[in-house]
């Protein structure tokens, strides 16, 4: 389905992939962990089409990435930047819609049944602004999910949301992954975030970032927030990706440390992204 071949990435001279080799298969969920700085959201923008590599290469079912291809879509943890203000919840959600040639009222039903499946039926008429965060978010995944994309990916996605709404939304991922077979990758800080939701989990190290390891993950489904993180293999999971995750936060010295600063206008944008790329990813279907 998804494959990441030798993907190096540079911004200018600074190198932050190197060599990153990734596939994930149809209908799985990998999610991403690594430490601050590793890449993370470049690879995640790289597989989107949003950045084109320095080399490498990204396919996704066989097409070269070249561009943001139609049957891919992006949530970001920026949800404030990535629904339209002047725009309904129900026409945020209908807008991608466009592309894929459904008419009006079709359009306008897949965005209520979607906004319906992440607890917002009654929000449509409203507009994001009238929302909280945690609702503004769920729009966003709404979105994703009316547009039945082949590959959903998603730069953490609930890194801004309150802890409850958190994990109403994780398991609102695995369901549609069960549900629909959909093909997720999902880059996140929280190492229990990233064993409760994964079939695999990647970590990456840095300086430049690669793959440091791959650790299937094979609990049992569905998942339940309390029932899974309390099972044995989850804990013993948890500490195997947070022990790899801080051997690559250690990985590298101080001189490594100081070498991958990045300017100023770098920081503006690292771990999110550029209003270019929201207003792309957002407006990608019109
Ligand atoms: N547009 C850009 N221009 C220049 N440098 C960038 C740009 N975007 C990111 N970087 C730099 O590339 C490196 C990796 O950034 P990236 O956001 O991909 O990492 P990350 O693993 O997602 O980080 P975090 O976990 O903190 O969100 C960082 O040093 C960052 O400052």
């Amino acid at each position: 389905m998804l494959e990441i071949a030798n993907l190096t990435h540079s911004y200018g001279e600074h190198e932050v992939l190197r060599d990153l080799t990734l596939t994930v298969a149809e209908g799985e969920l990998v999610s991403i962990v690594g430490p601050s700085g590793c890449g993370k959201s470049t690879l995640l923008r790289c597989a989107a089409g949003l950045m084109r590599p320095t080399s490498g290469s990204v396919t996704l079912n066989g097409q070269v990435i070249d561009g943001v291809p139609d049957n891919l879509a992006v949530v970001f943890q920026d949800y404030s930047r990535s629904l339209f203000p002047w725009l309904s919840v129900r026409d945020n959600v209908a807008l991608p819609l466009r592309r894929r040639g459904k008419k009006r009222a079709d359009r306008r039903a897949a965005a209520m049944e979607a906004l319906a499946s992440v607890g917002l039926a009654d929000a449509g008429r409203k507009y994001p602004w009238q929302l909280s965060g945690g609702m503004q978010q769920r729009v966003s995944i709404a979105r994703a999910l009316a547009y039945r994309p082949a590959l959903l990916l998603m730069d953490e996605p609930f890194g801004s949301v309150d802890a409850q709404t958190r994990e109403d939304l994780e398991d609102l991922v695995l369901q549609v992954h069960r549900d629909e077979g959909m093909t997720i990758l999902l880059v996140t800080h929280d190492i229990d975030e990233s064993v409760y939701v994964g079939d695999r989990v990647v970590v990456l190290g840095r300086n430049p970032g690669h793959v440091r390891a791959e650790i299937p993950v094979g609990l049992p489904t569905p998942r339940e927030q309390i029932a899974t993180r309390a099972a044995p293999e989850f804990v013993q999971l948890r500490a195997e990706v947070g022990r790899l995750v801080r051997g690559a936060s250690q990985q590298q010295g101080a001189a490594a440390e100081t070498a991958a600063e990045s300017t100023p206008e770098a920081e503006a944008t690292a771990g999110t992204t550029t209003p270019d790329s929201i207003v792309k990813a957002a407006t990608k279907s019109d």
